[in-house]
């Protein structure tokens, strides 16, 4: 018997370089606090606190979650466990401020964490002892490769606006406030589903500080408060209009009609995101859904430019009046440099794929760019840019369509529409359309409009074969 007490970490440390380096930095605070303690042991990778049976754990490359231990009197007495929980956190205060929060059972005061999240996590990394039974101190290390593999915590309910069970609005270090994932957030998962305060055309300031006091008028006094406290990077004479530029998202790709949200205006930017933001023209709302698992306590971040670097900084500067610090833009050069790469690549490929007269004459070439993107794609983003695969599949079925190929079109809607169910839902119109030409790809105004050289049914795609197989099928490959 007896109570936990420790201190998470809020927002779970990231891979980025502030991180790492805060990390070292706690570490050796760690070793040198305790240089004279033969109780505990601090190597390049390793806490080990030697005391009972407290466990030595890999630190390496893998993010600190919680740091705890069992108080039961007699023991507790024993090994002085509470006073390293008080020094470590101490120290851990010092470096990481206010992502550090305490708990204690005893005095009803709960960690962020769920206790179900963390064990599962323990057994992934075949932690020794088990914390109800020992009286240990636990470093919790999660990486982002575990996340597969801990049963997901149910969601409790429907994830509706104002419904936070879900997230938390927090402040993040560097970026003002944000929004964090409280429980494991599977990909798909639609984390936010909000209607615009209102939504706005964009005009020059002076006209557009205008626009938005009449906008205001319109709206409850609790409503205008919610706007007005929303973060404004470029404060002077037309405060409204400053407002909008740092916050307004567009309603739909390219539009020049923003709109403002209460809680999707708190998510923050990575260029390697986590969520994406879509506007469901039909239902007046914005959504964001998760494009990959969501660790509990990581921050929810979407994209709010994809260019390569110098480009995405210069807009996200220019256009949203900020530095990026995400976790992309703090690796060192060198990496930078391979992602701008891939990205100078992705967008030449995706000029290739849209180019009208090389999809007429030569259709095969226009599909293997397209099968050249998945993998640069990948490469980049990881798997999580469902958004862009749902286009790219499309930009496929539209190729195969305009030559007739009726069963490969088919196949690449069906791709592109479960691409558009995990990012944008079922009720979103485009996610509809692409369902229903996903049945019939003849529907599509371009059907066997360059040729029918493809030609074929629906039904034509071969059965019975391994993947490999079909993909070269699917993609026209030789060999
Ligand atoms: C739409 S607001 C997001 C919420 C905002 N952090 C707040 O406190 O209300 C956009 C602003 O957040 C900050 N921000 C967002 N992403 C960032 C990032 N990756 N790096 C640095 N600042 C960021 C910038 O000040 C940006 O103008």
């Amino acid at each position: 018997m007896g109570a936990d007490s420790g201190f998470d970490m809020v927002p779970r440390l990231s891979q980025g370089n502030q991180d790492r380096r805060e990390w070292e930095r706690f570490l050796e605070g760690v070793k040198q606090y305790y240089a004279d303690d033969e109780q505990v042991e601090v190597g390049p990778r390793v806490i080990q606190f030697k005391a009972g049976e407290w466990p030595s754990l890999p630190m390496e490359g893998h993010k600190f979650l919680r740091f705890s231990s069992k108080i039961t009197g007699a023991t507790a007495a024993k090994t002085g466990v509470e006073n390293y929980i008080r020094e470590v956190q101490e120290l851990a205060k010092a470096v990481f401020g206010g992502r550090i929060r305490p708990w204690n059972e005893l005095f009803d005061v709960w960690g962020f964490y769920r206790w179900d999240f963390v064990h599962a996590t323990m057994k992934l990394h075949n932690l020794v002892g088990t914390p109800l039974e020992s009286p240990a101190v636990w470093l919790v290390l999660p990486s982002r490769k575990d996340i597969a593999t801990p049963e997901p915590i149910p969601l409790t309910s429907v994830n509706n606006q104002g419904n936070t069970d879900l997230y938390e609005v927090m402040a993040i270090p560097g970026r003002g406030k944000g929004l964090v994932a409280k429980v494991d957030i599977p990909k798909g998962t639609q984390i936010i589903c909000e209607k615009p305060l209102f939504t706005l055309r964009s005009s020059a300031p002076p006209s557009m500080h205008h626009l938005v006091a009449e906008k205001l008028k319109l709206l409850p006094n609790d409503k205008q408060r919610e706007f007005l406290s929303l973060h404004n990077n470029f404060p002077g004479q037309y405060a409204f209009a400053g407002i909008m530029r740092t916050n307004a998202l567009p309603c739909g790709p390219g539009s020049s009609v923003g709109g403002i949200y209460s809680t999707i205006c708190l998510i923050n930017h990575s260029c390697i995101p986590n969520a994406h933001n879509n506007w469901n023209e039909e239902a007046q709302h914005e959504t964001i859904h998760a494009t990959r698992n969501i660790l509990a306590g990581e921050e929810i971040l979407i994209s709010y430019a994809n260019e390569p670097s110098q480009a995405r900084q210069r807009k996200l500067r220019e256009s949203f009046g900020f530095q990026c610090s995400c976790e992309l833009c703090s690796q060192p050069l060198q990496a930078i440099q391979a992602s701008d790469k891939r990205r100078a690549d992705i967008e030449q490929l995706d000029e290739t794929i849209g180019n009208p007269v090389a999809m007429m004459s030569s259709p095969q070439k226009s599909l293997a760019a397209c099968h050249d993107l998945i993998h640069v794609l990948d490469q980049e983003y990881g798997g999580t840019v469902i958004a862009l695969l749902a286009r790219l599949y499309y930009d496929a079925f539209q190729i195969c369509v305009a030559h007739g190929d009726q069963a490969r079109a088919s196949v690449f809607a069906e791709r592109s529409y479960m691409s558009r169910v995990e990012c944008e839902g079922e009720d979103s119109p485009v996610t509809q359309k692409v369902k229903g030409l996903m049945r019939d790809p003849t529907k599509h105004p371009s059907f066997s409009a360059y040729s029918t050289r493809w030609r074929s049914t629906r039904t034509a795609r071969p059965r019975n074969v391994d993947a490999n197989s079909f993909d070269k099928w699917l993609w026209k490959l030789s060999g």
